[in-house]
């Protein structure tokens, strides 16, 4: 399916929340986004396993614009298993070479990229092949995976995400990543004012509803440097997170 478009105000709007070649190739810590679509009542989607679309096709192709921008696209398993996503980036020239390098956080294995969306996108040469968040060894090993080794605390089985940005970067050359959600990630992203860089939100004109997937941190997050944009149905939030 082709994107309608980008907004011609859109470029400008977003410019200051890009990763910049300036803070590329400074720290050890990739450009990271934080982006996702909610609707007016705070939901990501209707409910667990539902697909939902929130964004206007003008606000897609706004997202497909900040693809072009990034090295890496993560997204959780939740997402993975429910979406089939395809991560590739369709704005532009839709090359091989302007799409991220899909990067799922998936420690258990439940994903497989055989017969999925993004290795029907791969074959077709419409997208790269993803690397999968593994604790150790990956359990089973498919083609054209990579896998990035990261330890996870032994009580939560949480990746630490600094220490997981850092071995992206390091291992990988990822310099930017867009983190596309779920819900999971994006509350516990919420409050890393010290890793994230931007943060990106469209807002849908709809309610989605109390049993929807709620995207709610688990204490206040102060913000800065706010700017929004306004189309035909949604707004787009920019800003930074205030770290405390
Ligand atoms: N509207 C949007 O912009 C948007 C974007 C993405 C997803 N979604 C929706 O969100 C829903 C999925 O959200 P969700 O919260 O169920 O799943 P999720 O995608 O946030 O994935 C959660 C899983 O990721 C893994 N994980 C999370 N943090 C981890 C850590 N620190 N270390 C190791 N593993 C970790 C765990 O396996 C966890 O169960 C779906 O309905 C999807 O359609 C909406
Ligand atoms: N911007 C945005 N607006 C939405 O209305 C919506 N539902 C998502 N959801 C993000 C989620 O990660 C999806 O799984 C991928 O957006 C699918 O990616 P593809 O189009 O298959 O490449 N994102």
């Amino acid at each position: 399916m082709s994107l309608v478009p980008l907004c011609d105000d859109l470029p400008q709007f977003l410019r200051n929340y890009l990763p910049n070649a300036a803070n590329k190739e400074r720290i050890s810590l990739p450009f990271v986004t934080l982006t996702y679509a909610q609707s007016l009542d705070a939901r990501i989607s209707k409910g667990p396993g539902i697909r939902t679309t929130i964004s206007h096709p003008e606000t897609k192709t706004m997202t497909h614009y900040l693809r072009y921008h990034h090295d890496g696209i993560l997204i959780g398993s939740g997402t993975v298993l429910i979406d089939n996503p395809g991560l590739n980036c369709k704005w532009g020239s839709h090359s091989v070479a302007s799409s991220p390098r899909p990067i799922i956080l998936d420690i258990k294995q439940k994903w497989k990229f055989n017969g999925s969306k993004m290795q029907e996108l791969f074959d077709k040469g419409q997208g790269k092949p993803p690397i999968v968040v593994v604790t150790s060894g990956p359990v089973m090993k498919e083609e054209h995976v990579d896998y990035a080794i990261c330890p996870v605390d032994e009580a939560t089985q949480q990746v630490d995400w600094r220490m997981l940005f850092e071995i992206l970067k390091e291992d990988f050359n990822i310099r930017s990543i867009m983190v596309e959600g779920g819900a999971n990630l994006i509350n516990q992203l919420l409050l890393r004012g010290d890793i994230i860089n931007s943060l990106i939100v469209t807002i849908g004109s709809t309610f989605l509803g109390k049993s929807g997937t709620e995207v709610s941190p688990t204490q206040s997050v102060n913000l800065k440097d706010m700017t929004w944009w306004k189309g035909t149905t949604d707004v787009i939030l920019c800003a930074r997170l205030a770290v405390e």
